[in-house]
């Protein structure tokens, strides 16, 4: 059974079909790089796939539970948003007992837990330092570690390496391959390819509620060579018609030529 398993997924804002018949089948232990040019639609997905946004159409199943059921969707999914939700007057450790609370773990786990991945991450604060004060590599840190603190099967996680300088995006990489290898799923929607060039299994490029490619990152550029560039950016920008160094490109999104139907490359 695929940890992630979704059939014509469809989200609809009035006028606005920002997920159109999305179909994923994400395999238990692999880690899924969602790519797509701004306002392709991604966090939409992500924010059905974890039980926040009614799907209009379509249905999904993450970790085995439908999404619609969120009790118990709930234990087995961990969601990182692009912007956390922290508390700014919250110590780091005050931040994870008041999440480790919220799902029924008890304070003496959440510190051993806490410790264990504090450390893990090199993350280096004071007892009373407070999250006000901290950077935003910081800041990625103690959100990621409440978003894993509970062992979920499938991580969901939104932009987490934006911000960060390269030795933070670095180790926050090196700990997605290794949730992967310890069995977790991970969902990573990104717009910095080479973050899903190191650390992805497969990758899906998202354009216009779509899938428009999908496979390994090295299926994807050995496409790409064979047209004119050979890498992953040059496959993202194949099937997008969008720069993906550039932040908003939503609007020339939505006025450009976009990709055919066949243009889906099923490599
Ligand atoms: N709550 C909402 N109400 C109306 N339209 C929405 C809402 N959320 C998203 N949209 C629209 O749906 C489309 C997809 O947006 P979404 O945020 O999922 O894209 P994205 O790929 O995550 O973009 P980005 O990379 O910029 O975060 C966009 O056209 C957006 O304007």
């Amino acid at each position: 059974m695929p940890a992630i398993d979704a059939s014509d997924l469809t989200k609809r804002y009035g006028d606005t079909l920002a997920v159109d018949a999305l179909s994923l089948s994400v395999p238990e232990g692999t880690v899924y790089g969602f790519l797509g040019p701004n306002g392709a639609g991604k966090t939409t997905t992500m924010r059905m796939l974890t039980g926040l946004s009614k799907p209009t159409a379509g249905t999904a199943a993450v970790g085995g539970a439908p999404v619609t059921d969120r009790a118990a969707l709930r234990p087995r999914i961990g969601y990182m948003p692009e912007e956390p939700p922290l508390y700014d007057q919250a110590t780091a450790f005050e931040q994870l007992e008041y999440v480790g609370g919220l799902r029924g773990i008890d304070a003496e786990a959440v510190r051993a837990r806490g410790e264990e991945l504090f450390e893990d991450l090199g993350l280096d604060v004071g007892p009373s330092d407070r999250i006000d004060d901290f950077s935003k590599g910081m800041r990625q840190k103690v959100a990621y570690a409440q978003t894993v603190l509970h062992d979920p099967a499938v991580v969901f996680l939104d932009e987490p390496t934006s911000g960060l300088d390269p030795r933070a995006a670095r180790t926050l990489r090196d700990r997605i391959r290794r949730l992967a290898d310890g069995g977790t799923t991970v969902f990573l929607s990104t717009h910095i390819l080479p973050v899903v060039e190191e650390a992805a299994d497969a990758v899906g490029i998202l354009y216009e509620g779509s899938l428009v490619a999908e496979g390994s990152p090295d299926e994807l550029v050995a496409r790409a060579e064979e047209g004119e560039g050979g890498t992953l950016e040059d496959a993202f920008l194949d099937v997008t018609d969008a720069d993906p160094t550039e932040s908003d490109r939503s609007d020339d999104a939505e006025n450009g030529d976009g990709p055919h139907e066949e243009s889906t490359l099923d490599v």
